[in-house]
Order: C-alpha cells, then sequence, then structure tokens
C-alpha cells in the first residue's frame, strides 16, 4: 500500500489499536496480540514497547510488520525512527520528546506515514509545521496506561482539533462507555490500548467499539 493509501485507511476506519507492553494486553506477546487484532478486523495497528531490547523489539515487530503487509493492515511503530525503518513499518509515531517530525522524515522518506503527539494548540501548529501526516491528540480523559500522561486536553483545544487540517487521531481514556460523546463531538479516530489489547475478547470488544459508533 501507499503512504496515500494508509492516510485513507487512517481517516476511514475510526479504530486504531495499540499495543502495549504484556502488561497492558493480559501477557500476551505482541505477535498474538498482533494476530488477533488482524483477526478482529483491525486495520491501524501500532506498536508500542516499551520494555524489550532493540532487538527483540526488531525481532518482533519485522514478525508484525510481515503480518500487517498480508493484511493491508497499517503498521506504525512507535517512538523509535531506527526500528521503523529497520523492520518496514508503514508509519511512525512521535511524541514530543522523540524525535521531531522534520527529522524524521529527514532519516525515514517521504512515503512513511508520520504521526505527532498532541496536547495543545501550539504542538498541533507545530506538528503541521514539521510536515506530519497525523496527529495523535489527547489524553481525552484519564487514562492509567500511561504513566506520564498530560492533562486532558482543553475544551480551546479541543475546539481547534475540530476544524484542523491534518487528521485527528485522539487517545486517552477513550473506552466503550465514552467514545460515543467523542464521536457526538465530531471526532472521527480513536487510538486505544486498555480498551482493546486490555481486554480477554478482543474481537468483540473492536465490535462492540464499532456498534457504539453507529448507535
Ligand atoms: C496515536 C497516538 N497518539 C499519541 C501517542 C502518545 O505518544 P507519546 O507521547 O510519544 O507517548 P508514548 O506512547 O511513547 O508513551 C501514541 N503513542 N499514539
Ligand atoms: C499512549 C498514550 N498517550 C496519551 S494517553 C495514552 C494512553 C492510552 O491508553 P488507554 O487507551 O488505555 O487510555
Ligand atoms: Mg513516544
Amino acid at each position: 500500500m501507499t503512504k496515500e493509501e494508509h492516510i485513507r485507511q487512517l481517516m476511514s476506519d475510526p479504530i486504531y489499536a495499540i499495543m502495549g507492553n504484556a502488561e497492558l494486553s493480559l501477557g500476551r506477546s505482541n505477535i498474538d496480540a498482533a494476530r488477533q487484532l488482524i483477526e478482529a478486523g483491525v486495520t491501524i495497528i501500532q506498536y508500542r514497547e516499551k520494555h524489550k531490547t532493540w532487538r527483540e523489539k526488531y525481532a518482533e515487530a519485522t514478525a508484525i510488520a510481515k503480518l500487517c503487509h498480508d493484511h493491508k493492515v497499517t503498521f506504525i511503530m512507535n517512538d523509535s525512527v531506527d526500528l521503523a525503518i529497520a523492520c518496514g513499518a508503514d508509519g511512525i509515531h512521535v511524541g514530543q520528546d522523540d524525535a521531531p517530525a522534520t527529522v524524521v522524515r529527514r532519516l525515514a522518506g517521504p512515503d512513511v506515514v508520520i504521526g505527532v503527539s498532541t496536547n495543545t494548540i501550539d504542538e498541533m501548529k507545530q506538528a503541521l509545521a514539521d510536515g506530519a501526516d497525523y496527529v495523535g491528540f489527547g489524553p481525552m480523559f484519564p487514562t492509567a496506561s500511561k504513566k506520564d500522561a498530560h492533562e486532558v486536553v482543553s475544551d480551546e483545544a479541543k475546539h481547534f482539533a475540530l476544524h484542523f487540517s491534518l487528521p485527528v487521531v485522539t487517545i486517552g481514556g477513550i473506552s466503550l462507555e465514552n467514545i460515543g460523546s467523542l464521536y457526538k463531538e465530531g471526532f472521527r479516530s480513536f487510538a486505544m490500548i486498555s480498551a482493546i489489547v486490555g481486554k480477554e475478547d478482543m474481537t468483540a470488544a473492536v465490535q462492540e467499539l464499532r456498534n457504539a459508533l453507529k448507535a
């Protein structure tokens, strides 16, 4: 798939699944989690592994990238540009403490999707200026999945995000109970850890989230 096709997929499928470390994923391995997510019909998967060595991550991510490519699933690497390039990821997601999008672009080239985490209006403007393809925006709600998460986004930043020119992927504390409220506010893309890989039956979880968006 081309970069444009990946971005289209990101804009048309509201569900963006993030694989956490094993403790956020009921002890599953990342490869098992990826297999189950693909079976559940997820089309955007981010690899977010904070504990393993580079070589362990490289081995897993290379296998997951192949699985994703075989199933036309967009595979995004969190944090690490070198791992993303090495494993053949379709995209890279960087936070405010990671390499800036300008540097990621220089290293990874024009064909890779770049996502940047944002919490404020200034960060969204900077991500756009730096050549990001989408922004992660949050936390929308309090979350236990990220120890150093920012404060929940302000109403002003939400309003800006709803009119922003880049695709906005909301994140942070999104659940079956509150995803509908974000949809009603106008948001169309939802990245989740605990609401998907934190559930025993991920197929049912994804289906319930999709149903909640239709309700
Ligand atoms: C889609 C999406 N949005 C935001 C984040 C958070 O990234 P970051 O701020 O770098 O924090 P970590 O995930 O690395 O702890 C994300 N991963 N994905
Ligand atoms: C990675 C990240 N970035 C901002 S909040 C968050 C955690 C998202 O996890 P959950 O969906 O379980 O709240
Ligand atoms: Mg990061």
